[in-house]
């Protein structure tokens, strides 16, 4: 696959005014982006993703490494490289917050050189789609923060950049208006032909958006795969089997040796066993053991893991990867 994005060994340091302490924010990232991809950034706070958004659309300048936007470095030819980049930052810095909804979508197509009779049609349509008609006449300062996140988005659609960059698209969103960001970035997805990088703390917006996610912490990045190998690697479930009785120390002892991270946890009249599985099929071991001493099951709760509790594990370094 051809890759639009490639970010090589970069890294950057910030200095802290008073104390003159250096932080790494980003400490030699790479990673490539394919043309047509949705990328997910995902990593705890300050790990570093707001910091690669501003590298690669240009408003920092690492270190060291180098960034290409369709082949051409973006320090070299900074102008002609970041023609092909939008980005919506946080702040929505993107719009004028003076002008009206529909007057921001205007200017910005009029940078593109095009007039407003020839995009008026265009902006109807990122209008209706982004839920913003009624608002068109609107000052940007009157709108609420998600209707001045939804027109940065619009803007951002209007200017044919090939490469979107969105710095955390939901963040202090109503739990409303960040389900509707959600559904307009799944129409994007779904009908413009761009490339995304979406960087985000919410796991909803990466399981549902993004194929492939950079997982950074510390400034390092410690997985590069597709969602779905990712969740697939953590396919554990969680079984919690509450007992009507109590495990005699024999049958405890067999437990923990099969299961060494098996939890048992006896109340008054009965006790409960917690136990995550990587294959269904080790349920029976369990009950087998369980059926030496005739003991009683009164139910079994099983949980699959989401990709947030995958996400936690990553951070925690529960499993190494090999980088894709
Ligand atoms: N202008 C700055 N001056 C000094 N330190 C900074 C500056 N910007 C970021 N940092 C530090 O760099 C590190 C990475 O910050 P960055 O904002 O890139 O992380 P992030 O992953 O986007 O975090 P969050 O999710 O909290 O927004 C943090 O330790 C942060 O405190």
């Amino acid at each position: 696959m051809e890759s639009i994005i490639e970010v090589r060994n970069i890294k950057k340091t910030y200095k802290k005014r008073k104390s003159k302490e250096i932080i790494t924010a980003v400490n030699d990232i790479s990673f490539t982006v394919n043309k047509g991809e949705i990328l997910g950034l995902l990593g705890p706070n300050g790990a570093g993703k707001t910091t690669t958004i501003k590298l690669i659309c240009g408003l920092l300048i690492p270190d060291s490494g180098f960034i290409k936007v369709n082949g051409i470095d973006t320090q070299e030819k900074r102008l002609h490289a970041l023609r092909h980049i939008s980005a919506v930052l946080e702040g929505n810095r993107n719009l004028y917050w003076r002008l009206t909804v529909r007057e921001n979508l205007e200017y910005f197509a009029g940078n593109r050189g095009k007039s407003r009779k020839e995009v008026a049609l265009e902006i109807d349509d990122l209008l209706e789609k982004f839920r913003l008609k009624e608002k068109e006449k609107e000052l940007v300062n009157r709108l609420s923060r998600g209707m001045q996140q939804k027109l940065a988005i619009a803007v951002a659609m209007l200017a044919d950049s090939e490469v979107i960059l969105l710095d955390e698209p939901t963040l202090g969103l109503d739990v409303e208006t960040g389900y509707e960001v959600r559904e307009m970035l799944q129409d994007i997805v779904k009908n413009y032909n761009r490339t995304i990088i979406i960087s985000s703390h919410d796991m909803d917006v990466i399981q549902n958006l993004c194929e492939r996610t950079v997982i950074i912490n510390h400034g390092e990045i410690v997985t590069n795969d597709k969602v779905d190998n990712l969740l697939r690697l953590f396919d554990v479930r969680a079984y919690t089997i509450t007992l009507d009785g109590f495990l005699s120390e024999h049958q405890q002892q067999l437990l923990l040796q099969k299961f060494p991270q098996l939890e048992y946890i006896p109340d008054t009249i009965q006790s409960t066993l917690k136990v995550d599985l990587t294959k269904s099929e080790e349920i029976y071991d369990l009950f087998d053991v369980l059926k030496l001493e005739h003991t009683p099951v009164e139910s079994i709760d099983k949980k699959t893991v989401n990709f947030e509790e995958v996400f936690m594990k990553i951070v925690k370094g529960e499993k190494q990867y090999a980088m894709v």
